[in-house]
């Protein structure tokens, strides 16, 4: 079955929302309509720039969709500085990641509250990108396949075929994530291949078939091509490179298949 490939921009916590506009216009210039047909596009801009993405896609009807980059696992009420699925979903979010590893670092999020902010996210009507992924210390010790797969059954603990169905996996290597060192397409698609495998075993070869796994860790436009040439990966999830408009647009070009705009 194909699947149609994903490029996804973490913008992390840079641009303010004025920036985040000249961004989102820049990448909408850059990428003529026609790409769109064969590459989803989005922007997961902070928190505070959504509802300037969203007002910039609603008005000039881009095609480009948006999300966040994390989400409470609490539907509202009391939790000073959290932002709830239900309020991604009102600004017209598609997407929303979960797990990310600098979010596993900083803020301690474990499997378990990964997985409530997974079922967060599609009980609202989001797109979970969940991301899993090593630390060079577990890949050097070949343990990388079980880490992604633990990481992966724990994260969607409790779905029924159907919801696990819905969800994107991210696969990025915490040793390749801002630090120029993309996985070679062979080391990435062998993980994501093991992450298809682990879904056809639990939820069936439909589902396995369906969810698209990116991934994601010093993806450039030098490196996608080859990336999303392997029969498992399916996209990218996107930092650094996401930032720079021109950049992003041919990434996103190549991951369609050509030719650059
Ligand atoms: O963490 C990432 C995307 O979520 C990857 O970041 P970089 O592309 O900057 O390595």
């Amino acid at each position: 079955m194909a699947r149609l490939p994903l490029i996804a921009g973490n913008w992390k916590m840079n641009l303010n929302h004025l920036e985040a506009i000249a961004l989102t216009q820049k990448i909408a210039f850059s990428l003529p309509e026609k790409y769109f047909a064969k590459v989803e596009v989005a922007v997961l801009p902070p928190f505070i720039s959504i509802r300037s993405v969203q007002t910039l896609v609603d008005g000039d009807k881009l095609l480009i969709k948006y999300g966040a980059q994390d989400l409470s696992p609490h539907d509202s009420g009391a939790y000073t500085g959290d932002v709830s699925g239900a309020q991604l979903a009102k600004l017209g979010c598609t997407y929303v990641v979960v797990g990310h590893s600098e979010r596993r670092e900083y803020h301690h999020e474990d499997d378990e509250l990964v997985n409530r902010k997974v079922k967060a996210a599609l009980k609202h009507g989001l797109t979970p990108i969940l991301c899993v992924g090593e630390k060079l210390e577990v890949r050097e010790v070949n343990g990388h396949l079980a880490h992604c797969n633990t990481q992966l059954i724990a994260g969607l603990k409790g779905l029924k075929a159907e919801q696990a169905a819905k969800v994107v996996i991210a696969y990025e290597p915490v040793w390749a994530i801002g630090t120029g060192k993309v996985a070679t397409p062979s080391d990435a698609q062998e993980v994501c291949a093991s992450i298809r495998s682990t879904l056809a075993d639990k939820y069936g070869q439909e589902v396995a078939d369906t969810v698209r796994v990116l991934y994601g860790g010093s993806v450039k436009s030098g490196s996608i091509a080859d990336l999303v040439k392997q029969p498992d990966i399916d996209g990218g999830l996107v930092g650094g490179a996401s930032l720079d408009g021109d950049e992003f647009a041919k990434l996103c070009a190549l991951a369609a298949g050509g030719p650059l705009p």
